[in-house]
């Protein structure tokens, strides 16, 4: 396979931690080979933005599956045009806003929510025609362990809250530290995102721009999709992206 084939399956399966990078990188690297792209994250927001619309109480797994099963989500999967449905309303803004990110982790430690919204995301990949950069936190392990390559995009904590900080600017919350790391930690009750499983490259993006961090990507989406290793992988398009130096070699 290869990877500037348009009609090869292609999915890009990217974890992390927050702040490490996963959404601009994935949606940057879809751009470059054309596909699509979906943000999981956004998924587990929109229903736990559902669960407190519906007075849905987040404590009660039996009352937050419920919702997850019958949540009217309508994700959109193009990188340049971000649209999230929920019951017909625009929930871009509202999903990234505290009291979301505040609440998001008792929806995405509900183990049989996760089953329902990991079945709902593989559909989407399958509609792709698997064609696709998925993100998230168990994308590489359970979502798509069968992707064609898998990341595991990791920051040192300093890098990643210095990022947060200056994306939210201004909104950032007093917060930031516990919707970061503290946020992260109950996270990881229910999936590993820290440590790279066998046939997962790990990417530590710390000390890297997000240039070199979209490149990174590239360079081991080649690697693992060139399997003629004909030399003749390049940059997905024209877009300047450098091709790997091991695959210009003749
Ligand atoms: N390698 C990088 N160097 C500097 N800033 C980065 C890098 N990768 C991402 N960023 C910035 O950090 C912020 C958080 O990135 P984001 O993609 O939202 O992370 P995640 O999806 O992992 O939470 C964004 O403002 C993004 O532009
Ligand atoms: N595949 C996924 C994706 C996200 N989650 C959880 C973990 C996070 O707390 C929330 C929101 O994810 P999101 O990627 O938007 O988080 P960030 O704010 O970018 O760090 O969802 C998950 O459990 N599994």
């Amino acid at each position: 396979m290869n990877a500037r084939d348009v009609n090869a399956r292609l999915v890009i399966a990217i974890d992390g931690p927050s702040g490490s990078g996963k959404s601009s990188v994935s949606k940057e690297v879809a751009r470059r080979f054309g596909l699509a792209y979906l943000d999981t994250g956004a998924m587990y927001r929109a229903v736990t933005w559902w669960c407190l619309e519906s007075g849905v109480d987040l404590d009660d797994d039996a009352a937050v599956l419920v919702a997850t099963r019958s949540v009217p989500l309508e994700m959109g999967t193009d990188p340049d045009e971000e649209r999230i449905l929920v019951a017909g309303q625009d929930v871009r803004a509202a999903i990234r806003g505290d009291r979301v990110t505040d609440h998001v982790s008792a929806v995405s430690t509900t183990v049989p929510a996760r089953e329902i919204l990991v079945r709902m995301q593989r559909e989407i990949i399958h509609e792709s025609g698997n064609r696709i950069v998925a993100e998230g936190r168990d994308i590489t392990t359970v979502v798509a362990p069968d992707a064609d390559v898998r990341i595991l995009l990791t920051a040192s904590q300093a890098a990643r809250m210095a990022r947060r900080g200056r994306q939210l600017g201004a909104a950032a919350s007093s917060n930031l530290q516990a919707q970061v790391v503290g946020r992260d930690a109950k996270d990881s009750t229910v999936v590993n995102f820290t440590s790279a499983q066998d046939g997962v490259h790990l990417l530590d993006s710390s000390e890297l721009t997000m240039e070199q961090t979209v490149q990174g990507v590239i360079d081991l989406v080649i690697r693992d999709t060139d399997t003629a290793h004909d030399g003749a992988a390049e940059a997905p398009d024209d877009t300047g992206a450098a091709a790997p130096e091991e695959a210009r070699q003749p």
